[in-house]
């Protein structure tokens, strides 16, 4: 792997989203992330890969203020809103909810009151997820890919300016997963940040989104193009 900057400068006049300083994130003195620093703008489209345990998902934990940093900074613009989908849904038995409640939460506190504006919403993001027979159902009756695009409305129901998304297509179909991946190039071309994790190398298929290798340390961070230039010249490997 070759290895960029560990600490990447601007180089837009774009806004920054995501300014992360020297962060180190330990679990009992194991190191899942080892003095990273990089920015992330407005507008960006970031794929974040790396191999099993590499620390990706803490990452993003971090970023949305689940996790605390155990040294260094992060600094997240959440004016706009954060849509997160987490890598593990917790939908335990025996807890009551529906698909229609999980979403709900999702929806940011002052607008709760607009429930009929709501609702139209729901109903357009449970057709465009094909998953309009779900709503009053408990959310642990469906499978694990109709619960994978529940908690993706929920994360980009509310519009947000900043998405974090950790394997969203890990439990899709593949014909879903293209839809799935055209509806976010739809978002982004809006202007909305998205943060990705995936292992999937097919997915990068837009040269000009960037790549975030992250394997305790920042071992790459550039656009795909450069990273498929080195991959392609047997320097570096996933
Ligand atoms: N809450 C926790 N307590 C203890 N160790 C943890 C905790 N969360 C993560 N870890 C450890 O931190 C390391 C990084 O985990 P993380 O889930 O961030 O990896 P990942 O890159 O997302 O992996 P994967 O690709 O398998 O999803 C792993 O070794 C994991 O066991």
């Amino acid at each position: 792997m070759q290895t960029s900057s560990n600490k990447t400068s601007k180089t837009s006049n774009k806004h920054c989203l995501i300014d992360v300083e020297h962060l180190s994130v330990h679990f009992e003195g194991y190191k899942a992330l080892d003095d990273i620093s990089f920015q992330v703008d407005e507008g960006d489209f970031v794929y974040v890969i790396g191999p099993n345990g590499s620390g990706k998902s803490t990452l993003l934990a971090t970023l949305t203020g689940l996790l605390e940093p155990t040294s260094g900074k992060v600094r997240v613009d959440t004016k706009g809103g954060i849509g997160y989908l987490p890598q593990k849904l917790f939908n335990k038995r025996n807890i009551p909810i529906t698909v229609e409640e999980v979403i709900y939460s999702g929806f940011d506190k002052q607008y709760l009151h607009i429930k009929e504006v709501q609702r139209k919403q729901i109903e357009k993001w449970l057709h465009t997820m094909q998953i309009e027979h779900t709503l009053k159902m408990p959310i642990d009756k469906l499978s694990g890919g109709q619960q994978q695009r529940v908690y993706l409305i929920r994360a980009l129901i509310n519009k947000p300016r900043l998405v974090l998304l950790d394997e969203p297509t890990s439990a899709l179909d593949p014909g879903f997963r293209d839809h799935f991946n055209q509806l976010l190039e739809s978002l982004h071309r809006l202007g909305i940040t998205i943060l990705y994790i995936t292992h999937d190398l097919h997915e990068y298929q837009d040269e000009n989104k960037k790549v975030l290798y992250v394997d305790q340390k920042i071992h790459y961070y550039g656009s795909v193009k450069e990273y498929k230039c080195i991959h392609e010249g047997g320097h570096t490997h996933v």
